[in-house]
């Protein structure tokens, strides 16, 4: 359902006032033929209201001929800004960008980052945005999470289904997300709460079972059927099983990157108000599904990427594929046992 603009310019104000926007500070919103225009006017009133100097910085769209689906995280990091030295002074210039058109796994993005900007994505439907207003309570628990993965050498992951993975942690920082770009050089996604990892290079080892009713983002589909596949030294390196497979492995070769097949972030949710049945209830082009991603007891891994860990594989296939009924360990000490959430407590 629709909200109306008044409770999303509320909305908006309590999480820029969370993200500690002040009077004077420089915001600059990005904005591109597709962002959502709510959710670009009501935070606009808001930044303005809070004494904010606001600008609007809108880019081309890109990859439309190059990506096959029009979802955001369908053909990721290739941006406009690739080509627009004066887009990327402004943005690095600004004390907080609000990015309505998805930058993310882009290097630009890095280097506006490293200059102590401060970096919001906000591309979800406002009604999702509204549901999952990122809290105090829910970034106490990412940051205890952290804690855990921080101090974690190996990541284990079995389930009924016959997952049976692990991998080495140490190489790569923690993400944590929490829907709020709280501090210097900090991006966030709002909606989010979960919390992952890169793995060290080469050492993810093992089988990983996307059963029946498993999420496979960005085809934004329930798993049919069961897919097998087998990690080794880092990489996906056998894709098995009837439908599903031959449609995920399809997907990645379309990209002919070698480096599509690397494993990239894995974690787990931690989000109790996000629904695993959302994704079935929305146009598959409405949003990325961060429902799909934060769902308490997730287990969510991805292939490609690693920029965002400060890595150098920049291939625009990335998948996110959060799996149900999963139990993943640190060191041996259970962080979800069958899908439920056991660290931190809930
Ligand atoms: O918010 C996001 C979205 C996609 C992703 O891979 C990570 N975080």
């Amino acid at each position: 359902m629709a909200i109306s603009d008044p409770d999303f310019v509320i909305a908006w104000k309590q999480v820029l006032e969370m993200c500690k926007v002040k009077a004077g500070e420089q915001l600059t919103i990005l904005t591109s033929d597709d962002s959502n225009p709510q959710i670009v006017a009501t935070c606009r009133i808001a930044a303005t209201q809070i004494g904010a100097v606001v600008s609007l910085l809108n880019l081309p769209p890109m990859n439309g001929e190059k990506a096959l689906s029009r979802d955001k995280s369908g053909y990721v990091g290739k941006t406009a800004l690739a080509f627009n030295s004066a887009a990327l002074a402004c943005l690095k210039a600004s004390d907080m960008v609000i990015d309505t058109m998805q930058l993310l796994f882009s290097p630009e993005q890095e280097q506006i980052l490293k200059g102590g900007t401060r970096m919001l994505l906000a591309v979800e439907p406002p009604e999702v945005m509204l549901r999952m207003m990122p809290t105090m309570e829910g970034k106490a628990r990412v940051l205890a999470a952290e804690k855990l993965l921080k101090k974690a050498k190996v990541m284990t992951v079995t389930s009924k289904a016959g997952t049976d993975f692990r991998c080495a942690l140490g190489q790569y920082p923690v993400l944590t997300q929490y829907g709020l770009a709280d501090e210097k050089g900090r991006w966030d996604h709002w909606p989010s709460c979960f919390v992952a990892r890169w793995p060290d290079e080469g050492t993810c080892e093992g089988t990983i079972v996307i059963d029946e009713g498993d999420i496979m983002l960005p085809f934004k589909m329930y798993a049919r059927d069961r897919v097998v596949l087998t990690i080794e030294k880092g990489f996906v390196t056998k894709i098995e099983g009837g439908f599903m497979a031959d449609y995920m492995k399809e997907f990645m070769d379309s990209f002919d990157a070698p480096e599509a097949y690397a494993m990239a972030h894995v974690g787990w949710g931690l989000e109790p108000r996000a629904s695993w049945t959302q994704l079935g209830l929305y146009d598959p082009e409405s949003g990325l599904s961060m429902d799909s991603r934060t769902f308490a007891g997730n287990f969510l891994f991805s292939t490609g990427p690693n920029t965002e860990a400060g890595g150098t594989r920049d291939v625009p296939c990335h998948l996110d594929i959060p799996l149900r009924k999963c139990s993943l360990s640190l060191d041996g000490e259970a962080m979800t046992i069958e899908g439920k959430v056991v660290q931190p407590p809930m």
